[in-house]
């Protein structure tokens, strides 16, 4: 279990970027993070990963606090970060170096991975592209087999090919132990993967919060999302950009209608009602308490 609890953190003094934030992410999932450029996602992943301490509120990380890098902690948590170096040395090299850090990691695995993606042992990591580079770290995050597994924005720099190939990988490689946490802006390409989802948005000038904390299922229970030829005064529609025919529309859904969930349309929905959507939620058992 991860909780944030009433957690305060800011770069600069006098400019919080959290204040009072609280989280609680269980294992077996994967949940997706989303929020605007500069919204903290990154910051909450070094904050999880015990590279910066909050200001005030604690973090735990099953028994731990990852402010205090016990090694126990840190082999059971691996980041892929969104930018990062690799050292000029062969893919088995890489291997043979940081596996002995992860006492789960699977070897047997990574190779699979490896071929998987194309590439080789033998492959030095210096001549291989970004997106190469990538599938290396991904590779390596998911074969660490640790307890969480970070990854921020993993679809940047992946081929069309590659994005598939990596929804099937991480389903694959999550069990009701792991806890998986993916940042993303590219929901359309993680909407097949993604489960709870963990929206982040500007509550009031001052700073950011966990605007929604939901299962998919709850979000459809909620919300509507459809097209509509005309925007009817009578139904309470939350957020509207016209479409081909119409409108495609996120609307109140007290009836509880079907309807399939549309990950940019709800981001773009919580970032302009973050208000409402708490409320609309306020009573889901998931709920991120704000
Ligand atoms: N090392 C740093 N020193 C000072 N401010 C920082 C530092 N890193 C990030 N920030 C600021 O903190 C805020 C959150 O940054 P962060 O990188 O966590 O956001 P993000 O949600 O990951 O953004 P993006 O979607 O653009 O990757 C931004 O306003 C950013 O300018």
């Amino acid at each position: 279990m991860i909780e944030f609890r009433e957690v305060s953190f800011g770069y600069k003094r006098g400019k919080p970027l959290y204040e009072g934030l609280n989280l609680t992410l269980s294992p077996g999932s994967i949940y997706g993070l989303l929020g605007p450029n500069g919204a903290g996602k990154s910051t909450l992943f070094r904050l999880l990963a015990g590279l910066l301490y909050p200001k005030s509120g604690s973090i735990r990380v099953g028994e731990y606090m990852p402010e205090n890098r016990q090694p126990a902690f840190l082999e059971d948590l691996f980041l892929v970060p969104e930018e990062f170096y690799l050292p000029a040395v062969r893919i088995k090299q890489f291997v043979d170096s940081n596996a002995p850090f992860y006492p789960r990691f699977d070897r047997a695995q990574m190779a699979a991975y490896i071929r998987e993606f194309g590439l080789t042992d033998n492959q030095k990591l210096s001549e291989l592209s970004y997106g190469q580079k990538k599938k290396v770290l991904i590779g390596f995050g998911l074969a660490t087999n640790t307890a969480v597994l970070l990854m921020d924005e993993p679809t940047n720099g992946l081929d069309i090919p590659s994005k598939s190939q990596f929804r099937r990988l991480v389903a694959g490689a999550v069990n009701e132990n792991r806890t998986v946490v993916i940042s993303t802006h590219q929901v359309r390409d993680l909407e097949a993967l993604i489960d709870p989802i963990v929206i982040l948005a500007e509550r009031s000038r001052s700073h950011m919060t966990v605007a929604l904390k939901a299962t998919v299922e709850e979000i459809t229970a909620r919300l509507w999302f459809g097209l509509v030829s005309e925007l009817d005064k009578n139904r309470a529609i939350l957020y509207s950009e016209r479409a081909v025919g119409g409108y495609a529309i996120v609307a109140e859904n007290p009836m509880g209608e079907p309807s399939r969930l549309d990950l940019e349309r709800l981001f773009n929905t919580v970032q302009a009602e973050p208000a409402r959507i708490q409320q609309l939620f306020a009573s889901t058992s998931t709920l991120a308490s704000i």
